[in-house]
């Protein structure tokens, strides 16, 4: 079911057009992944979609409330990339002042305490926080409200490997607990770990990572067969351009993948299994910018 609408949405600095008619729907239950190079627009999108950012154009809608009514901020809350804890407080004092503002009891700050697990140092001063205790601050702060998408911007900067697996941790709990994610980092091997929906967004313009993209990239197909010396033996006749790797021959996708099958056929190779080998998010990712350039 749709829970976020973004229609059209429209945003300069000064001359220069940032955010190009970006429309998009978010379903319950999705983790949308955000990348795209330094200055594209992904923090000047989470922020525009927040209203933070003035827009020239276009609506934001949560649950079919605007994003100019207060009630929306009841359903998206946001993570920023910067920090802006105060220093001198502790965790429990952010917990308390947001609580406040949304007329939220005790009971609401002793269920996120305990929910994000930061019960041994929530009465500390944030100065005495790792940068992993902050970010999990962070995310108590905006589950307060229960919302039902939080948006993310570069969440795992600064994260050493052991943080960033308690932040994975966290989002699977809460995306099982049916909250929906759009998560703008750089990170890719994080990123495919936690969802397939990744989305590029290059001078304003958002590309979802569609299957026409995926089918031009020049992967290989992988034709595995029971006797690789046989197979080396019979290849050294074959015509067509390929690699031999064990008991494999991997094919180039640019060829016509039935014209090797036909050829190992012909010659009485055994075949077990023909697989694409689907390129990682990074591959895709520089295939990606390749296809714009041009
Ligand atoms: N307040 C501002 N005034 C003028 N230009 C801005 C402002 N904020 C951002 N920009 C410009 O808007 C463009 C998009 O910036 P944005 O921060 O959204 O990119 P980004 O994709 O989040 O980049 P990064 O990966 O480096 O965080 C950049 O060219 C940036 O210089």
């Amino acid at each position: 079911m749709s829970l976020l609408q973004v229609n059209q949405l429209r945003k300069k600095y000064g001359n220069l057009l940032i955010l190009q008619d970006i429309s998009f729907d978010i379903n319950e239950g999705d983790i949308v992944g955000l990348v795209g190079p330094n200055g594209a627009g992904k923090s000047t999108l989470l922020r525009s979609i927040l209203a933070i950012e003035e827009v020239e154009s276009g609506s934001v809608k949560v649950k079919n409330i605007s994003n100019q009514n207060s009630d929306f901020y009841k359903f998206v809350s946001f993570i920023p990339s910067d920090n802006y804890l105060y220093m001198q407080l502790t965790g429990y004092d952010h917990l308390a002042f947001v609580a406040n503002i949304y007329q939220l009891g005790k009971s609401a700050i002793e269920e996120v305490i305990d929910q994000i697990g930061i019960s041994t140092y929530v009465d500390e001063p944030v100065k005495s926080y790792s940068y992993g205790m902050r970010q999990h601050l962070l995310i108590a702060l905006s589950i307060l409200t229960k919302p039902s998408i939080i948006l993310m911007d570069e969440p795992f900067n600064g994260l050493d490997p052991t943080s960033t697996i308690e932040l994975k941790e966290l989002i699977r709990k809460l995306h099982a607990q049916r909250i929906s994610f759009i998560i703008s980092t750089h990170n890719l091997d994080i990123l495919e770990d936690l969802t397939k929906t990744i989305w590029f967004i290059r001078d304003g313009m958002l590309f979802k990572d569609d299957i026409k993209l995926e089918m031009k990239h020049p992967y290989q197909i992988e034709v595995k067969v029971t006797d690789g010396t046989i197979l080396e033996n019979l290849l050294t006749d074959c015509q067509l351009p390929h690699q031999i790797s064990e008991n494999r021959v991997i094919t180039d996708h640019n060829y016509d993948v039935g014209k090797y099958l036909e050829w190992l056929l012909m010659n009485k190779v055994q075949i077990q299994s023909v697989n694409p080998i689907k390129p990682n998010l990074e591959e895709r990712y520089k295939h990606f910018y390749e296809v714009l350039k041009k």
